[in-house]
């Protein structure tokens, strides 16, 4: 079981405002909020990429500014919003990077860890293509599966679904809700708050660097929160699990 994640008072200057929150591994949380809110600034501190300029962000009792690369790439696997891929590799070689910081363990343990990740994201027939032969939305999967090849005990992703048509979008879903009943933690940054309503155990929300809820999704994400925080106006409609968000279109000119 993963331990769990401890944002205290967490800072950086002009983006953060001293976060504090308590993540638990078996469940999907989502971190929603406005453009700028400081969502991807939030997941690359959770992910140990990110110093903060004041406060701590701990796995467990350890602080991960004293873990080891290598140790905090096998515990938090990390998707950044917009990644590139720098070398035309092909989508096994690129999938098989994820085994990287696990440098010394069996080869079959990797293949099958690799297999599976290609496997998840429906990438089997793609597997000798090179990455920059892919449509986005394959190349977004291609690196999902890069980061699920590892087998975190996090899976930190930014906008993971935001090149993904409605099938591999629904699939993906799937497939954290499967990680999180193994045990592990599913952070996502999400924009569609009708996914975060829908299929997130947990919501925060950031605006301007602060968190201004943190709860259920029926909490977090209720229309007097996102009216405040978003300054539109919605409703939500049908039933849990399958709800969808009304926007009304009124100017917002005075
Ligand atoms: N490298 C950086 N250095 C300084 N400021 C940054 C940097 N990256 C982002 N910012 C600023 O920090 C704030 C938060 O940015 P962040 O990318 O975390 O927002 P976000 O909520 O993920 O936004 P979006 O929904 O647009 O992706 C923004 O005001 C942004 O302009």
């Amino acid at each position: 079981m993963a331990g769990d994640l401890v944002l205290e008072h967490l800072v950086v200057t002009d983006r953060l405002d001293a976060i504090s929150s308590h993540l638990a591994p078996g469940a999907v949380t989502a971190i929603c909020g406005p453009n700028g809110a400081g969502k991807s600034t939030l997941l690359s501190c959770l992910a140990g990429l990110l110093t903060p300029d004041a406060g701590t962000v701990g796995l467990g009792e350890i602080p991960l500014s004293q873990m080891a690369a290598d140790a905090r790439a096998r515990s938090l696997g990390y998707l950044p919003q917009a990644p590139e891929v720098a070398w035309d590799l092909s989508v096994e070689t690129l999938v098989s990077l994820g085994r990287l910081p696990w440098r010394g363990a069996p080869a079959q343990e990797a293949q099958a860890a690799i297999d599976a990740a290609i496997a998840a994201m429906d990438l089997g027939g793609l597997r000798t293509r090179s990455v920059s032969r892919l449509s986005g939305g394959e190349r977004a999967r291609a690196l999902m599966a890069r980061v699920l090849a590892t087998k975190p005990d996090w899976l930190l992703a930014d906008e993971p679904l935001a090149n993904l048509d409605l099938a591999h979008a629904a699939s993906l879903m799937r497939r954290f809700h499967e990680q999180a009943a193994e045990g592990r933690g599913v952070v996502l940054v999400l924009h569609d708050l009708a996914t975060a309503m829908n299929h997130a155990d947990r919501v925060l929300v950031l605006n301007r660097g602060r968190l201004i809820a943190d709860g259920t999704p029926d909490e977090a994400l209720s229309e007097a929160v996102i009216r405040k925080v978003w300054s539109v106006d919605v409703q939500w409609l049908g039933e849990r699990g399958t709800r969808a968000l009304a926007v009304g279109l009124a100017s917002d000119e005075k």
